[in-house]
């Protein structure tokens, strides 16, 4: 519902990976308004959880989101592409601690910090949903095995 192209009522991310960190950018507009001209806080914190998640590529670790908060610090406008960036803080065996930032021009428009916790990717088989082909051999790297 964020960044999958596959999903029409996606947020319009898109992420790349660089070395370790995350990239990318989203542009928000009226569909995603709180107040008018303004994002709603609550799709800010959708795309953070995404953002943070997508670390869990360069880490190679399955992983879910245990705990996130996300610091508001200025009004996120529609209509302005926003940059984003995240990135792995520290593992801690399966605990795995990402932070991010959303940003508009210089300005940092909100922050977020998350706990992940690394879990294989059978978790999400419990759905009785087959799992996407390309998830097989996701976290065949990762060094420290849920
Ligand atoms: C998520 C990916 C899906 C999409 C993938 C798509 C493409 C694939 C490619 C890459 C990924 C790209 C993008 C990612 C996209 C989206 C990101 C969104 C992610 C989500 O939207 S994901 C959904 C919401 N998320 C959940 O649906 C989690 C529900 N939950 C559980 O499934 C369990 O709760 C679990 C597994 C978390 C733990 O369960 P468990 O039994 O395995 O382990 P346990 O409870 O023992 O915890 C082990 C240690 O973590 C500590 N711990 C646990 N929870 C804590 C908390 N809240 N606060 C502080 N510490 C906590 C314990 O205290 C213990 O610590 P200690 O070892 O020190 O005692």
């Amino acid at each position: 519902m964020v960044c999958g192209t596959a999903n029409s009522a996606n947020l319009g991310v898109t992420v790349h990976v660089e070395d370790d960190r995350v990239l990318g950018t989203v542009l928000l507009d009226t569909r995603h308004a709180g107040a008018p001209g303004f994002a709603h806080g609550g799709a800010l914190a959708a795309i953070m959880d995404d953002l943070l998640g997508q670390v869990l590529i360069p880490l190679d670790r399955p992983g879910v989101t245990a705990t996130m908060t996300v610091d508001f610090h200025a009004p996120a406008l529609l209509g302005r592409t926003m940059d984003l960036e995240a990135w792995c803080e520290r593992v801690d065996g399966r605990k795995l601690h990402m932070r991010g930032e959303i940003r508009d021009g210089e300005t940092v428009v909100a922050s977020g910090s998350a706990l992940f916790i690394h879990v294989d990717v059978s978790h999400w088989e419990t759905s009785g949903h087959a799992l996407p082909p390309h998830w097989a051999g996701w976290g065949a790297t990762a060094d420290s095995k849920p």
